[in-house]
């Protein structure tokens, strides 16, 4: 989508994302968790989220409660309201990166495209894409909110893994299965990656 503003400057920032990442003691990125609806994004990224917060890190998680009911309350799930979802939250997500915090996403983000798309806006090292594997059966028996019920019996007309596509990642960073980890084991396995590939410091 091209810009609609004309004559906008950018401004240099008076504290730099690197000034921030020094006095925060960790690097900033984007730790973005895709799946399956079920497969365990949010309780996942909550979880970890809670971790890095407990060693003094800057974090924050952004899902569906704090952005489809609010700047993307406008947006449904066509293929193209999805793509704008995921557009703007990764466009959120690089302000969070330039603030010196880590974040934590945790949208289904279907498209191998968009989440490409959102690689690409950040700087090398800054996506850190976390496949959450589970089966689709998995998923639905788990069914934490209904929706999978509805969407059998015909009232959601495009869920994700019934009656629209789930491109799963070729090559993220990490995977985690939910099937076979406990909640616990899978949130210590992204913080001890964290610590292996230096983003964060051992303790
Ligand atoms: N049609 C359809 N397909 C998939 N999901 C649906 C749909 N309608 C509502 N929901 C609920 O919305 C949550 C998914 O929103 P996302 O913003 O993560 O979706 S997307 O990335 O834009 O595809 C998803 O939440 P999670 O279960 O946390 O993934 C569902 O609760
Ligand atoms: N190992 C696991 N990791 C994450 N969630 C799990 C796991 N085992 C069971 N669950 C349950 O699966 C459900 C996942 O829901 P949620 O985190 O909302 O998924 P999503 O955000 O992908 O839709 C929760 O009820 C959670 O307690």
């Amino acid at each position: 989508m091209g810009s609609k503003s004309t004559d906008i400057v950018w401004h240099d920032a008076s504290v730099s994302k690197e000034e921030r990442q020094e006095k925060n003691k960790h690097q900033s990125f984007v730790l973005w968790f895709t799946g399956l609806s079920g497969s365990g994004k949010s309780t996942l990224a909550n979880a970890v989220s809670r971790k890095l917060f407990e060693r003094g890190s800057h974090t924050y998680v952004l899902d569906g409660d704090n952005v489809r009911h609010g700047l993307n309350k406008d947006l449904g799930f066509s293929p193209e309201d999805r793509t704008e979802n995921i557009r703007r939250i990764g466009e959120v997500a690089k302000l969070f990166v330039d603030s010196g915090q880590i974040v934590s996403t945790a949208f289904i983000s279907p498209y191998r495209e968009d989440r490409h798309q959102v690689r690409e806006l950040l700087s090398d090292g800054e996506f850190i894409e976390v496949y959450v594997e589970a089966s689709l059966e998995a998923c639905e028996e788990r069914d934490p909110k209904g929706l999978y019920k509805k969407a059998r019996s015909g009232e959601i007309p495009s869920f994700t893994g019934i009656n629209a596509p789930y491109e799963e990642p070729e090559n993220p960073e990490l995977t985690v299965n939910t099937e076979q980890k406990s909640i616990e084991e899978s949130a210590q396995e992204v913080v001890d990656v964290l610590v292996n590939w230096n983003y964060i410091e051992e303790q």
